[in-house]
């Protein structure tokens, strides 16, 4: 028997609030298996929620307190944090625009490193990770913030992170960066990537006595670009950053599209130190001259492996090599991704001067921390599959603190679908992707962060970067066509320390990525599936062509400048794949091509 129920979408119900209407088609009630073949009365319908931006936790179980801030808030009252040196020029960032500077730690629910939930990142388990460094003179590591010259202000906002240790990324990237060397580095998802490019070029910026920006009214001349692929990790970035540098007096703004500009040009009018942004809006106010990258003295990429890939290497070129950026050597570049094909690699050299290559880690994955799952499911049981998952995973909630739920799949009508069928079948589901408005994206990643909608169906647009504490299980719906994006993917949980689980469904149709993933699985020291392995022998290594790894070299955690064949005869740093370009027939996902809208951007 089933129950029918009445429910609204996410975006009809908006449209239907507007015309008083919230007929839906009527839909089969999901059954959990203990109840299956029963006579039972009608499934008692999901409390759908009313609101078009809220879909609430309905009927989840006893989750009742995922909305509660409950670490850190509230905490204020440190005193003033100085500032390393008085900086002169500059100019626009001691005052904030006239603006007193809000407490980006008074709101600070993020739980990671909480002494109630968290031992904090097991440190000694980092003890024997493998450390890869190449290139001239590297510089040593530490093993602590106070053997780094960071500055008082930057080191009471590291105390006010709860940071006690550098990560091992942090641990090598930020003496090397201090040292004002370029670099690649390469470290595991939720390792701490996002200190190890901001301290360095807070704690520069600080240092450092640049010259007399120009004063031409309405542009802004910023002396740090950091670019990431999407808007919402370009929020992320904004926030990290903004907490780094609270009272040294460094200004951070970000500028990211589909968000109105005008906002974003005012604050860019009050200032700006650090901009954070993504390509396509900062692209825009180049063209408009609103900003000027004349005085760019650190430019980070985060996900650069992402960013040079072909969706984003023109727009990148673009920024970097063809605007007013200062070039190589005389601008300090930092690139940083979990993963780093070599073909990327020699692309990226392009940008780099005698850089520093740094890998980090064993794989692309954060290993040890999450317990990798692998079921064949048909394509067509993979809805019930999900919810069978899902609904024992709400029967195991001991404590009424069930973590939040990841879904990926591929296509954004996909996500709208999968999105629908759970919340018409009681499952609190929340869904991002490229065609949502941007503000509906931001309402949809809130919702879930705060756990009032614990699931959030999502495509690639939140497969990397994003730190989503309480993150327990990443389910790969769709597989993507590529290790590396899974490996992204798995890599919102498990983060920092934490435990995580990753479930892929898998079946024929993802053949090209039975021996990526039995491999990657092995690698991580997973159980690999005997069926997966039967697959992994009868079928070639797929897993993206433009991700093709030879040597067994995860992750691109070797330096390619260490390969025989690399850029034979020519410079060793002048970039061996010139314009770039490397013909990958891809259907990834998001990428773009100039003057066409982005679902990353
Ligand atoms: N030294 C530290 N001590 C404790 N926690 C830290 C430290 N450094 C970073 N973290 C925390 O670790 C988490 C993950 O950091 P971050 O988001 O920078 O990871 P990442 O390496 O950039 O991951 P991804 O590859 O997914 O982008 C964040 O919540 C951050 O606050």
């Amino acid at each position: 028997m089933s129950a029918t129920i009445r429910t609204s979408s996410w975006g009809d119900s908006a449209e239907n609030a507007a015309n008083g209407s919230s007929a839906r088609p009527l839909k089969p009630a999901y059954v959990p298996p203990h109840l299956r073949n029963r006579s039972m009365a009608p499934a008692e319908p999901p409390s759908m929620v009313a609101n078009a931006n809220d879909r609430g936790l309905g009927n989840w179980g006893s989750s009742s307190n995922f909305n509660k801030p409950e670490f850190g808030a509230g905490r204020q009252g440190y005193g003033s944090g100085g500032g390393f040196n008085n900086r002169g020029g500059g100019g626009a960032v001691r005052e904030h625009g006239g603006r007193r500077e809000v407490n980006p730690f008074e709101n600070d629910v993020n739980e990671s490193f909480s002494e109630q939930e968290n031992t904090g990142i097991n440190f000694d388990a980092y003890d024997d990770i493998p450390v890869e460094t190449s290139g001239e003179n590297v510089p040593p590591p530490v093993n602590t913030f106070a053997e780094i010259d960071l500055g008082d202000a930057l080191n009471q906002n590291i105390q006010r992170c709860k940071y006690v240790k550098p990560t091992p990324v942090q641990r090598y990237a930020i003496p090397i960066s201090l040292a004002g060397r370029d670099l690649m580095a390469c470290a595991q998802t939720g390792s701490g990537k996002t200190a190890a490019f901001c301290f360095p070029i807070i704690s520069g910026i600080l240092r450092e006595q640049y010259a007399q920006r120009p004063r031409v009214a309405r542009t802004a001349y910023p002396l740090a670009l950091i670019l990431s692929p999407t808007r919402e990790l370009s929020c992320q970035i904004h926030d990290e950053a903004k907490k780094f540098s609270y009272q040294t007096g460094v200004k951070v703004v970000v500028a990211y599209g589909g968000a109105p500009i005008t906002q974003q040009l005012r604050e860019l009018e009050r200032g700006v130190d650090i901009l954070v942004a993504t390509p396509g809006r900062l692209v825009d106010l180049l063209e408009r001259a609103r900003v000027s990258l004349q005085m760019i003295r650190y430019l980070a990429l985060d996900e650069a492996d992402r960013m040079l890939d072909m969706g984003f290497e023109p727009q990148i070129r673009k920024i970097v090599e063809q605007m007013d950026m200062p070039p190589p050597g005389m601008r300090q570049t930092l690139l940083f991704s979990a993963t780093f094909p070599k073909e990327i690699q020699r692309l990226a050299s392009d940008f780099l001067a005698s850089y520093i290559f740094l890998a980090v880690g064993r794989v692309g994955s954060s290993t040890d921390l999450i317990s990798q799952r692998v079921e064949y499911v048909l394509e067509s049981d993979k809805r019930s599959h999900l919810m069978d998952l899902l609904h024992a995973q709400r029967e195991n909630d001991v404590n009424g603190k069930q973590g939040l739920t990841l879904v990926f799949v591929e296509t954004k009508k996909g996500a709208d679908a999968l999105e629908h069928c759970l919340c018409v079948n009681g499952f609190p589901a929340t869904c991002i992707h490229g065609d949502r408005t941007q503000q509906e994206r931001e309402q949809a990643l809130r919702s879930f962060k705060t756990g009032n909608t614990p699931i959030l169906v999502a495509t690639d647009v939140a497969a990397r970067g994003l730190d989503i504490p309480r993150v327990a299980h990443v389910v790969n719906f769709d597989l993507p066509n590529d290790i590396d994006d899974y490996v992204h993917r798995i890599g919102r949980t498990g983060r920092a320390g934490k435990m995580g689980l990753a479930t892929a469904f898998f079946n024929d149709s993802n053949l090209s990525m039975a021996k990526p993933l039995a491999d990657l699985m092995q690698e991580a020291n997973q159980e690999v599936p005997a069926w997966l392995t039967r697959y992994a022998a009868r079928t070639p290594y797929g897993g993206g062509s433009r991700n093709k790894r030879t040597g067994g070299a995860r992750f691109g955690g070797r330096d390619v400048r260490k390969d025989s064949s690399y850029n034979k005869g020519t410079d060793y740093y002048g970039g061996a794949a010139g314009g770039g370009g490397y013909g990958v027939p891809t259907s990834y996902g998001g990428g773009y091509g100039q003057g066409v809208t982005s679902a990353w951007d």
